[in-house]
């Protein structure tokens, strides 16, 4: 069996013990590249489709992601080609990304994070890990998911209300065109005029869902809102001009965690295995669960602690540092210089992943704890 693998897939050996193995950059592959693969694992930046399959002989594709806007799924069901991606694997890393980027706000607002509204909009595997968090953090938060409103009903608001009433608003729903509930420019400029003074706006899913044209005007005219892009239209080649206008811009590495990437493997491997029905011949290994202990005590604040948990996981300033250092020079580079940030990216954790030692602990700070996922 034939394996064609984006490079930037973690642990990739353990598909070699199935068939041969060989790697290539995920943007550069194309029908010529494919050859005569029978599998194809994937990751976001590869699109596939008639153009890349037509002709081919390849019988599974697995993509290590969570989103899926980059096959096309129609066309493999239509060719009888088995597809997986997966669902949740690294939604933590992204929940970690924005609650970075909230302390980071915050601190430079001078603002209280308590006195905020949040706006969840899609309250899937990351919005709904967020959700949980935020109001576990005993935080205000309204969600917005109309497709999951429609299925189980329940306590959801439509978008124009969440606009209206929340000052932070996350987007967390997949990139689609077609419908009930496309998401294509689901903030475009008549959304974005509703945002109330001072808001914070973040996304994390898919470029595309916010009109990044109508975005920069947008904060050309409305300083007073604050941008968190991790993810752009045009993906490499960014707007240079709409990421100076952000508070924090990021090259897309939201979760870009080191667990959420070789469950991302994991996943697919598994369903590989299930595909061509052949038993796993080995167990991924994970890295330790202990990430740090810290210790904190009944004088230390909620507050502090809680920056301190994120802050020692993850803190996005240095992934917005790294981003606008690639943003110079001819799109040529720029392009380039997207990708290597990516292909380079240091390891990092979850915050569940951290121990904490706790001396007498207030019931809040206890709660505060419990609420980011952390065992103690
Ligand atoms: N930046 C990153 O590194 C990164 C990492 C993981 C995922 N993502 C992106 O985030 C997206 C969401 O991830 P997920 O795991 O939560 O996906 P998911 O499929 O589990 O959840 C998406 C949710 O959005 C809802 N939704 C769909 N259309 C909507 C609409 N018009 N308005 C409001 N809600 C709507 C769905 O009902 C669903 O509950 C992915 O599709 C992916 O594109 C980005
Ligand atoms: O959908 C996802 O899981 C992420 O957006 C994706 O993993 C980003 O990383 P990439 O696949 O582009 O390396």
């Amino acid at each position: 069996m034939q394996i064609l693998a984006d490079e930037n897939i973690p642990m990739l050996e353990v598909f070699a013990r199935h068939g041969q193995l060989r790697r290539v950059a995920g943007r550069s592959l194309d029908r010529a590249v494919l050859g005569d693969a029978d599998v194809l694992l994937v990751r976001s930046v590869t699109q596939v489709d008639q153009a890349l399959l037509a002709g081919s002989q390849v019988k599974f594709v697995g993509t290590c992601t969570i989103g899926t806007d980059h096959l096309d799924v129609d066309y493999l069901r239509q060719e009888n080609i088995g597809w997986a991606s997966a669902p949740g694997c690294n939604a933590r890393g992204v929940v970690d990304y924005i609650l970075g980027a909230l302390l980071t706000l915050a601190e430079r607002d001078g603002v209280e994070l308590a006195q905020r509204c949040f706006g969840v909009v899609g309250a899937g595997q990351v919005g709904e890990r967020l959700v949980q968090v935020l109001r576990g953090l005993g935080w205000q938060v309204l969600v917005c998911d109309p497709p999951r409103q429609q299925a189980e009903g329940g306590d959801y608001v439509d978008l124009a209300t969440l606009l209206q009433r929340c000052d932070v608003i996350s987007l967390h729903t997949p990139l689609t065109q077609q419908g009930e509930h496309p998401t294509q420019h689901l903030m475009g400029a008549a959304q974005l005029q509703v945002l109330q003074q001072g808001s914070w706006l973040l996304n994390a899913s898919r470029g595309a869902v916010i009109d990044n044209q109508a975005l920069k005007h947008f904060l050309q005219q409305r300083p007073d809102v604050r941008a968190v892009l991790d993810v752009w239209e045009g993906e490499p080649l960014v707007d240079v001009e709409l990421a100076q206008r952000c508070d924090i811009a990021t090259a897309h590495i939201a979760g870009y965690s080191l667990d959420g990437k070789i469950r991302g493997t994991e996943q697919i491997y598994q369903a590989f295995c299930e595909y061509f029905s052949t038993p796993p011949q080995t167990a991924m290994c994970f890295p330790e669960q202990t990430l740090q202990a810290l210790l904190f005590s009944g004088d230390t604040s909620v507050a502090e602690a809680l920056a301190v948990l994120c802050r020692a996981v993850y803190d996005p300033r240095a992934d917005d540092a790294a981003f606008r250092l690639s943003l110079q020079g001819d799109a040529q580079m720029r392009r380039a210089a997207f990708d290597l940030v990516r292909k380079n990216y240091p390891v990092r954790r979850e915050i569940p992943d951290l121990q904490v030692q706790l001396s007498q602990p207030t019931a809040a700070l206890r709660q505060m704890i419990a609420a980011l996922g952390i065992v103690f």
